[in-house]
């Protein structure tokens, strides 16, 4: 009659559960999730699809004890079933279940089962009284059918009472009975299984529950239910039909497994068991999987896989041992830790304000200047040339020095964007400071400052060759014009299509920078320029690599080949779309 009954702690860990027919669409995810986790009105009472699912708590213990069954049926001990499986689990097994320093084992088949049949042999034998005419005769109901004309229906006749409630004495007197004070109780089925060694030898369990063994009398007096309960003449053609039954409705692919103790355990439901969670302190193990997952989908945004697993690690340093509130999933917690730490990374720790550190350098009579860095072809000269834009918009006088003196082109590139950003502007005051190609940059870059400074620029831009960060002669040359300028600014540009490879390129250009300087002091990357930004979608993850790699702030975000496509990057939204499924 039933289909299913699981006995699992607020903290989503299965206890005991026994299934008695394949569960379809997994009613009880939708119990937990509208039920439990929203906590909607009336939580103990539930129906979903074709399935009735009530649950009973044990608030001293923190556990749920879960029923399902096909809505169809009117079964009229629901109740007392709940209420006398959870007295009778909790006095049993309080002391392992208060023991959480271990997993135990919760031999409860057995109880289980009797006390479910004393409930339904209680519940038939009620109901065959309800049917005899002689009751009816007496029942209102009866007369008016009889006066009125009026038919009479089954429901009428079996409903169960609506809301019954059961006295701690009947429950009481239902346990009596189970632990062998009371009456023997019939077995279900399964009377070969060996179980107990109350069993007798032929398996029938109608002695069980009673520590003195009740013999069978063997005379004619039986009655037809027990006539039937020892009729196994059916049973090859049960089997039979139980095969056919199971291969049109049991998915193969979907079964659980059985535990260590022979529990049937399915799969998806108990997953989302395991994510329901009550005043508890979190352990590593519940955290497993929904941090592996986290990981996934990090890496899946385009987060370096070692950043993604430094993070998850950390939420789970933070986590584990806190204690949480009840059904809140261990799910939605790590998101809330997850979020935290994502924002922490994000959000700049020194100043992003560059035109108040320009304004500082004005005072004191000397240009600000700003070095633009990064492996070929990621966007440095049309970037540059965009926050060149953005400076003259405030009204500054800016001189570009053309220091990339290896890639034919590049000096003819800058040109055009002077030519452009001096058309644009109407007061605009932009200048090239040039020497050609095959020159040392960091000299150029030198004379570019002084011209600057003999000139009263505000601003020099410094654009560098791009290269790769292995390259060892190209990256002294870098750490040289460094060296040589100390630049206020050192601007990584960086694509932010790139994953794992971001925190090679940033570390190796630090550790040039670092290396190759000869300084006591050296410097190292201060700010990032994420170039490509328009092309990625949701895969933001390029911004969380990069700030977390250097500590250092994403200053911009290019989103597009236009000099206005320079955007401040917004912490929320980055954070946002790094989470959003
Ligand atoms: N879609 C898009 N394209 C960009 C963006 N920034 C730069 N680009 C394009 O990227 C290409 C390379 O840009 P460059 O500025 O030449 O790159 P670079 O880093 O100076 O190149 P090298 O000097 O060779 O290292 C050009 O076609 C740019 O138009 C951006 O934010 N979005």
């Amino acid at each position: 009659m039933l289909d299913f009954f699981t006995i699992l702690t607020k903290g989503g860990i299965v206890l005991w559960s026994k299934t008695f027919a394949p569960i379809i669409n997994s009613p009880i995810d939708a119990l937990i999730k509208e039920v439990l986790i929203e906590e909607r009105a009336d939580n103990s009472n539930f129906v979903k699809d074709s399935y009735n699912i009530k649950c009973s708590f044990s608030n001293e213990l923190d556990l749920i004890f879960v029923v399902a069954y096909q809505k169809i049926l009117q079964l009229a001990y629901i109740e007392e079933l709940l209420a006398t499986i959870k007295k009778f689990f909790c006095e049993k097994f309080a002391e392992f279940i208060r023991d959480t320093t271990r997993l135990h084992k919760y031999a409860f088949d057995d109880d289980f089962d009797s006390i479910l049949s004393t409930l339904e042999e209680k519940n038939s034998k009620e109901q065959n009284k309800r049917l005899k005419p002689r009751k009816f005769e007496e029942t209102k109901k009866f007369k008016d059918t009889v006066e009125g004309n009026k038919k009479l229906s089954v429901s009428d006749i079996t409903k169960p009472p609506i809301n019954p409630t059961i006295s701690e004495e009947e429950i009481a007197r239902n346990i009596e009975a189970v632990r062998g004070g009371g009456k023997p109780i019939r077995g279900r089925g399964n009377r070969n299984k060996k179980s107990g060694n109350n069993r007798s030898a032929n398996g029938d369990f109608s002695e069980y529950k009673s520590t003195k063994k009740i013999m069978r009398v063997w005379d004619n007096k039986l009655t037809k239910e027990e006539m039937e309960s020892l009729d196994y003449s059916s049973q090859n053609e049960t089997i039979g039909i139980a095969s056919t039954i199971r291969h049109n409705l049991v998915d193969e692919n979907n079964l659980g497994h059985r535990s260590q103790d022979g529990h049937y355990e399915g799969s998806r439901m108990f997953s989302f068991f395991k994510n329901i969670t009550g005043q508890k302190e979190i352990t590593e193990e519940d955290l497993t999987l929904v941090l592996a997952n986290m990981k996934e989908h990090l890496i899946k945004k385009n987060v370096a896989a070692d950043i993604a697993a430094h993070l998850c690690d950390s939420v789970s340093r933070t986590l584990v041992g806190q204690k949480i509130g009840s059904f809140k999933s261990i799910r939605s917690i790590v998101k809330q830790s997850m979020e935290s730490a994502l924002k922490r990374i994000l959000t700049p720790k020194t100043s992003v304000d560059l035109l108040r550190d320009i304004s500082q350098a004005q005072s004191e009579s000397r240009p600000y200047t700003i070095c633009f860095i990064g492996v070929n072809g990621v966007g440095k000269s049309t970037n540059l040339s965009k926050t060149c834009f953005w400076l003259l918009q405030n009204g500054l006088k800016v001189l570009i020095a053309g220091c990339d003196t290896f890639r034919s082109g590049a000096v003819e590139q800058l040109k055009v964007h002077v030519r452009n950003l001096n058309t644009l502007g109407q007061n605009s005051v932009v200048e090239l400071y040039e020497r050609g190609y095959g020159k040392d940059a960091a000299g150029i870059a030198k004379d570019s400052i002084n011209f600057a400074k003999a000139n009263r620029f505000d601003v020099v831009l410094i654009d560098t060759a791009g290269r790769m960060q292995d390259n060892e002669p190209l990256m002294r040359a870098l750490a040289k014009l460094v060296t040589v300028n100390n630049p206020d600014k050192i601007i990584f540009v960086g694509e932010a299509l790139v994953g794992n490879e971001a925190v090679d390129q940033l570390t190796k250009f630090n550790q040039a920078l670092k290396d190759f300087s000869g300084l006591q002091n050296p410097r190292h990357i201060d700010g990032i320029i994420l170039t490509k930004f328009d092309t990625i979608d949701d895969k933001v993850g390029a911004a969380l690599s990069m700030a977390y790699t250097t500590g250092q702030p994403i200053l911009f975000v290019g989103t597009g080949q236009t000099y206005t496509d320079l955007k401040t990057m917004r912490v929320g939204h980055i954070v946002q779309a790094l989470l959003k499924e």
